[in-house]
């Protein structure tokens, strides 16, 4: 479990194996959903924040709960917590969040008290198009007094360091009707401050772009797919039963982007689509 080797090289990464034994490995965190943080997340997403000042909390406020928390000094060079304490310490530069798939089993309420359990439940090697992959799979699971809220499985991928981002794609035109949107620095710092993320790559443009390699600040992917999550709400008129997303491109803050949807046999696909016509996130939304 060593994490002397350099970063980022085939060597210091090695097999599966050498990992083996972080899976299972664990932790626990307990919060309260506050009124401000509900408030927090509906203002963010440029929603009507009374309406959330009773319950439920906004869908979405799950990945605001109980977040890790280390004190300045144990931060790695990324902004997260420095890896190997609950995270394995894959010795690849740069972390994203690639996917996630939720089961909603009981609606999050301002006031609740809430666990979050969460565990290492595989680590797995790829060869991407990108280079060299490592996903670490989490299982999480969100308990009010109530019982079980929702569970989680979350995929984050560690990639080897930034070569320069290659020039930014012409824009296109969005087809007519829809609603563009677009999170800038602002949105990502108030969205990094709810979810106590103090990841570098959503704003510290500098770190973002000269350390890392984007072609500007990152999108947090739980923050795009909050927005999906609300879209599919809105369309079926309630949360889903089952949500899952997969990031599938870096979103870029302050470009401009739109969401879609259309509708599957049980339920909907979801997506984000860029200015540059690339979907950075793809969406399924289930109900019983
Ligand atoms: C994930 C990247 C690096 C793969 O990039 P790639 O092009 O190299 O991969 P690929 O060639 O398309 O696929 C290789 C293998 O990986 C799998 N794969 C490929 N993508 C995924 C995925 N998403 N989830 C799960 N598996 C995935 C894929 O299925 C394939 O498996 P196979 O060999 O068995 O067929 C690339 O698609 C990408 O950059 N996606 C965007 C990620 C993103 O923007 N995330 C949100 C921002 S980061 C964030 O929010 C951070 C936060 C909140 O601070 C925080 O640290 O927690």
């Amino acid at each position: 479990m060593g994490t002397e080797k350099a970063l980022g090289t085939e060597e210091a990464l090695g097999t599966e194996e050498a990992w083996r034994d972080w899976i299972g490995s664990s932790e626990e965190a307990d919060d309260v959903i506050a009124p401000r943080l509900s408030a927090g997340l509906a203002a963010v997403l440029d929603l009507d924040a009374a309406a959330y000042a009773g319950q439920p909390a906004p869908l979405g406020i799950h990945w605001c709960l109980a977040p890790p928390i280390a004190r300045q000094s144990g931060l790695g060079p990324d902004g997260h917590p420095a890896r190997g304490g609950f995270l394995p310490p894959i010795p690849l530069q740069r972390r994203m969040w690639a996917g996630s798939s939720a089961t909603f089993h009981d609606a999050l309420l301002t006031g609740d008290r809430v666990k979050r359990r969460s565990t290492v439940a595989d680590i797995v090697m790829k060869q991407g198009r990108s280079g060299r992959l490592c996903f670490v799979g989490v299982t999480h699971r969100y308990e009010t007094e109530r019982g079980l809220a929702v569970s989680e499985r979350q995929d984050i991928v560690y990639r080897d360091g930034g070569a320069p981002a290659a020039a930014t794609a012409e824009t296109r035109p969005f087809a007519p009707g829809q609603d563009v949107l677009e999170a800038g620095p602002v949105a990502l710092f108030r969205y990094s401050a709810l979810t106590f993320n103090g990841h570098r790559i959503h704003y510290d443009l500098a770190y973002a772009r000269d350390v890392e390699g984007y072609a500007g600040l990152v999108v947090h992917g739980p923050l795009q797919a909050t927005l999906l999550l609300h879209r599919a709400a809105r369309l079926h008129g309630r949360c889903p039963d089952r949500f899952s997303f997969r990031g599938m491109a870096p979103l870029i803050g302050g470009q401009a982007f739109v969401l879609g949807s259309t509708t599957t046999a049980d339920g909907l696909a979801l997506h984000v689509e860029s200015d540059t016509g690339t979907r950075t996130m793809a969406a399924e939304a289930w109900w019983a």
